[in-house]
């Protein structure tokens, strides 16, 4: 009787360990399985996390509202456009600008928005200019071969539903002064204007900052193209938003890339880091760098007839075919019509009732854009400045304001300051591309490398506990 009692005793508490080691494997499980959660959902599902990180900054497919993918802007840039534009800006006839270039005293009397406050600190914000005997004879006079204005072909007789790409080459003889509507520039102001060679004022870091330089972009994107939000804007406030946010990018790659790293040893060189805070860590400020670049290259394409015919007399025989040449390579390169034909489809816009009133009231943001260009503080970025916006007012005449609609039916006629703006506007950009394709995969992995160091460090903390709970309650179970 007692040996049946000592048994079923030692079965009772067989039973209890049992039940109780069950207990414990469902609650380590139960918690094991919530831990387990949260690192899958820590990693998965946080769109801060490094995996989505990646993929948003990857670039490909077609290039938002172009005709073209990314992939293609990148290999025909580097194999053709960039060495091409490279060679075509060191020419006489594009290396010389004429701007204003303003003592710093005068500056308020151009800038029609408010004086300046100066906030350049180095020497590299002045601009240096050209002696009058080094640049062509030619550009300082009047061209002698402008046409008379009944002598310009008609486009009259278009059918009026189809838009026509083309432009009249036939209206070309020689440089015209003539206003551009889109532009704030006016090149027969010549008391005041003189030629600078591009060449020996790089676009570079100035140590131009702070509030003036930060009054100059608040005014262009607050008043002037404030960002659109997702489809509340119209198609033509987005392009202008992207046209100015490309250009932005643009500038600042150009920072970043020619910097004074230390000023006391005057040691310039790449400054990547800066190059990731102002423009790689926004994946949308490198789509609008290429945008830009695309809606300036098809209206370079557009304008074929014409800069071929063009005249690039600078008086240096040599150098002036070179640069027919080069811009006929340009302009007819088999491998870039081939793979990227269109560029940018301009016939899209400006559609509808109010296209027409919609143009002038971005016609006159843009000439706002152009004008506060004269109260940026800083002599070599306001040269830049004035050029590349210059350049994207150019772009936006060819592409807008001459075509078988336009109002007045004239036929395109440019400036010899609008083509060496255009033309220097695409190299600049041209070169951020690249730039971008260059060092952005480094850049990005070291940064994602110090984005993983801190997960890899969770991760070892988050195994830490896993083999701490898994180990206590493995223990618990041998009980
Ligand atoms: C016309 C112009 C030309 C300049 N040229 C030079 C030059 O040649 N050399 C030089 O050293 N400095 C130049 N500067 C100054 C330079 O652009 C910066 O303003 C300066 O370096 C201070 O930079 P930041 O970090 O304050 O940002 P900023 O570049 O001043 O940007 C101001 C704000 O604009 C927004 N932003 C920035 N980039 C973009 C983008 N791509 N798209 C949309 N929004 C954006 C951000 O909110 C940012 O905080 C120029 C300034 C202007 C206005």
């Amino acid at each position: 009787m007692v040996e049946a009692e000592v048994i079923m005793k030692k079965k009772n508490e067989e039973e209890r360990g049992g039940k109780r080691r069950w207990g414990w494997a469902a609650i380590g499980a139960v918690l094991m399985v919530l831990v387990a959660i949260s690192i899958t959902s820590k990693y998965t599902k946080n769109p801060n996390s490094c995996q989505c990180a990646q993929d948003s900054r990857k670039y490909t497919g077609i290039v938002e509202d172009c005709c073209c993918d990314y992939e293609t802007v990148d290999s025909i840039n580097g194999a053709v456009l960039h060495p091409l534009l490279q060679e075509l800006v060191t020419t006489p006839f594009f290396r010389y600008f004429k701007t204003k270039t303003l003592p710093q005293v005068k500056l308020w009397c151009d800038c029609p928005f408010w004086p300046d406050d100066g906030m350049c600190k180095l020497r590299d914000c002045s601009v240096c200019e050209c002696p009058e005997t080094e640049f062509p004879e030619l550009f300082k006079k009047p061209s002698q071969y402008a046409l008379p204005s009944d002598d310009l072909k008609c486009q009259e007789g278009k059918p009026e539903a189809a838009v026509d790409r083309t432009l009249d080459s036939k209206a070309f003889r020689g440089w015209m002064e003539v206003d551009n509507p889109w532009t704030n520039d006016d090149e027969t102001d010549n008391s005041e204007m003189t030629y600078v060679n591009l060449l020996l004022n790089p676009e570079r870091y100035t140590g131009y900052t702070g509030p003036s330089a930060r009054r100059i972009w608040d005014a262009v994107y607050s008043e002037n193209c404030p960002q659109y939000a997702s489809g509340e804007s119209c198609q033509e406030k987005k392009v202008l938003y992207k046209l100015i946010s490309g250009l932005h990018s643009s500038i600042s790659i150009h920072i970043a890339s020619d910097y004074l790293l230390d000023e006391a040893k005057s040691l310039w060189g790449k400054n990547l880091d800066l190059m990731y805070d102002r423009v790689l860590r926004y994946p949308d400020r490198v789509r609008n760098l290429y945008f830009t670049y695309l809606f300036v290259l098809r209206a370079v394409t557009k304008a074929k007839n014409y800069l071929e015919q063009a005249e690039y007399e600078t008086g240096n025989h040599d150098e002036d075919l070179k640069a027919q040449s080069l811009i006929r390579q340009l302009l007819y390169n088999p491998k870039l019509q081939a793979a990227c034909p269109l560029p940018f489809d301009e016939a899209k816009l400006w559609q509808g009732q109010s296209g027409p009133e919609l143009k002038q009231q971005i016609q006159k943001q843009f000439r706002n854009i152009s004008a506060l260009m004269d109260c940026v503080g800083c002599e070599k970025c306001r040269l830049w400045g004035k050029l590349q916006v210059l350049g994207l007012g150019t772009a936006l005449k060819i592409l807008f304001s001459v075509d078988g609609h336009s109002q007045s039916n004239q036929p395109l006629q440019l400036q010899r300051n609008e083509v060496i703006a255009l033309v220097n506007l695409l190299n600049r950009l041209s070169e951020s591309i690249k730039f971008v394709q260059e060092v952005s995969p480094s850049i990005e992995k070291k940064m994602d490398g110090l984005l993983s160091e801190p997960i890899a460090e969770e991760f070892s903390s988050w195994r830490r506990i896993w083999e701490a709970v898994g180990g206590f309650w493995l223990k618990k179970l041998q009980l």
